[in-house]
C-alpha cells in the first residue's frame, strides 16, 4: 500500500522515514516545486531534518493530485488546514488522519472538526501523543494515539501506521485526542514562561496541574472522555511539552520569560490556540485561566509579575 504524507515538515518527514523504513511505499507533498527538486536530489530534508536520509520508499512531489492516496496523513500547521483540505482535489472515500496539533482560530473546531466540515465524504482520523520529530526520524520509541470514530476503519488505520518503533494505540474519542494535543501546546508556553522567568520547578509543576485540570474542564464539556485526556494525546503530551526545551511551544514561553524575542517564522501551534481556546471557554462559560494569562503575556497585555498576582490570588478553592 501507499501513504500519502502532505506537509514536509518536520513532523511530516519523520513520519515518512518512520514508515518508509518499515516497508511502506510513501508518497511525500511538498508545495513548492523547488523543495521537492532538493529532497529528491538530496534524498533528505534539508531545511527540517537535515541529519536523517530518507529511504528508498520515499518518492517526492509537489504535485497535489499525483500525491493522494487512499491514506492520507495531514502534518501541515492547524491554521493552514483548511486552505490545504479546500485545494485538494476530489477527496471523498479517502481517508485522512490530522497529525496537527490545535484550533482553528475563526472557527474554534479541532483538525478532525475541520477535516470533517472540508471533506464530508472521507474518514476523519487524527494520530497525536508525545512524539518529537527528531526522535521518529532517529527511529527511537514512540508511542501515539490514534482516534477514528469508526472502529473498524481505525483497526485497518492501527494496522497501516503502526512500525517497529511506532507502537499506537486507538480510541473511538476524537474529540478527546484532538483536545488533548492542543490544550497541552498552551500549557507548556505557561510552563516555558515560569522557567525562563525563574519561578522555579515548583511552579512549573503546579501550572502542569493545574492545567491538566483546565484541559480537562474544556474537553470534558465538549464530549470527550476523561480516560483520553489521561493518556498519551493529553498527560502524555503534556508531560512531554511542558518539561523540553526540544518543544517549541516552551521554547516560546522560555522566551517569554526571558523577555527575549522569538523566530516569528517557527511554528509554534500553542499562540493561536490560546485565543481560539479563550474565545471558546468564554463562550461555554468555562474557567481557563492559564490560558487567560498565556494570552495576556502573547498579546502583551500583562507583565509576569501582574499574571503571578492573577494566578495566586484567584479565591481560594477545593482541589
Ligand atoms: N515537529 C514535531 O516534533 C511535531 C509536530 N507536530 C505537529 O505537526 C504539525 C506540523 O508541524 P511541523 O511539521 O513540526 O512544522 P514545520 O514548521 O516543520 O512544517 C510545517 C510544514 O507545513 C507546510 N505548510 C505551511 N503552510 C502550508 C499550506 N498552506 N499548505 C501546504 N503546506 C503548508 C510548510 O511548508 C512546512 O513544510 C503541527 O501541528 C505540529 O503541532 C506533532 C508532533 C510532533
Ligand atoms: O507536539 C509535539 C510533541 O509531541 C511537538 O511540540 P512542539 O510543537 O512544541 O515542538
Amino acid at each position: 500500500m501507499t501513504i500519502s504524507v502532505l506537509g514536509a515538515g518536520a513532523f511530516g518527514t519523520a513520519l515518512a522515514i518512520s514508515l518508509a523504513r518499515a516497508g511502506t511505499s510513501v508518497t511525500l507533498w511538498t508545495r513548492t516545486p523547488e523543495h521537492a527538486a532538493a529532497m529528491q536530489s538530496e534524498r533528505r530534508n534539508t531545511s527540517r531534518l537535515p541529519g536523517v536520509e530518507f529511504p528508498k520508499e520515499i518518492s517526492v512531489t509537489s504535485d497535489l493530485e499525483t500525491a493522494l492516496s487512499d491514506t492520507i496523513l495531514l502534518a501541515i500547521p492547524m491554521q493552514q488546514l483548511r486552505k490545504m483540505l479546500e485545494s485538494a482535489p476530489n477527496l471523498d472515500g479517502k481517508t485522512l488522519v490530522a497529525c496537527c496539533k490545535g484550533v482553528e482560530l475563526k472557527t474554534e473546531l479541532g483538525p478532525v472538526a475541520v477535516i470533517s466540515a472540508c471533506a464530508p465524504n472521507a474518514t476523519a482520523a487524527i494520530l497525536t501523543g508525545p512524539s518529537f520529530a527528531t526522535d521518529i526520524a532517529k527511529g527511537l520509541p514512540t508511542a501515539l494515539t490514534l482516534a477514528v470514530q469508526d472502529e473498524a476503519a481505525g483497526k485497518r488505520l492501527q494496522q497501516s501506521l503502526t512500525t517497529p518503533n511506532l507502537r499506537i494505540y486507538r480510541t473511538t474519542d476524537t474529540i478527546g485526542a484532538e483536545l488533548g494535543g492542543a490544550l497541552k501546546n498552551v500549557i507548556a508556553i505557561a510552563c516555558g514562561t515560569a522557567i525562563g522567568a525563574g519561578l522555579g520547578e515548583s511552579a512549573r509543576a503546579a501550572l502542569m496541574t493545574r492545567g491538566y485540570a483546565e484541559m480537562q474542564r474544556m474537553a470534558q464539556s465538549l464530549g470527550a472522555q476523561p480516560e483520553t485526556l489521561a493518556g498519551l494525546a493529553g498527560f502524555g503530551d503534556l508531560a512531554l511539552t511542558c518539561t523540553s526545551d526540544q518543544s517549541r511551544n516552551y521554547r516560546l514561553g522560555l522566551s517569554l520569560g526571558q523577555g527575549d524575542v522569538f523566530d516569528p517564522s517557527i511554528t509554534v501551534e500553542g499562540a493561536a490556540t490560546a485565543r481560539a481556546v479563550q474565545k471558546r471557554a468564554e463562550t461555554m462559560n468555562i474557567e481557563m485561566p492559564i490560558t487567560d494569562a498565556v494570552v495576556a503575556l502573547l498579546d502583551q497585555n500583562m507583565k509576569i509579575a501582574d499574571v503571578i498576582e492573577m494566578l495566586l490570588s484567584r479565591p481560594p478553592k477545593e482541589e
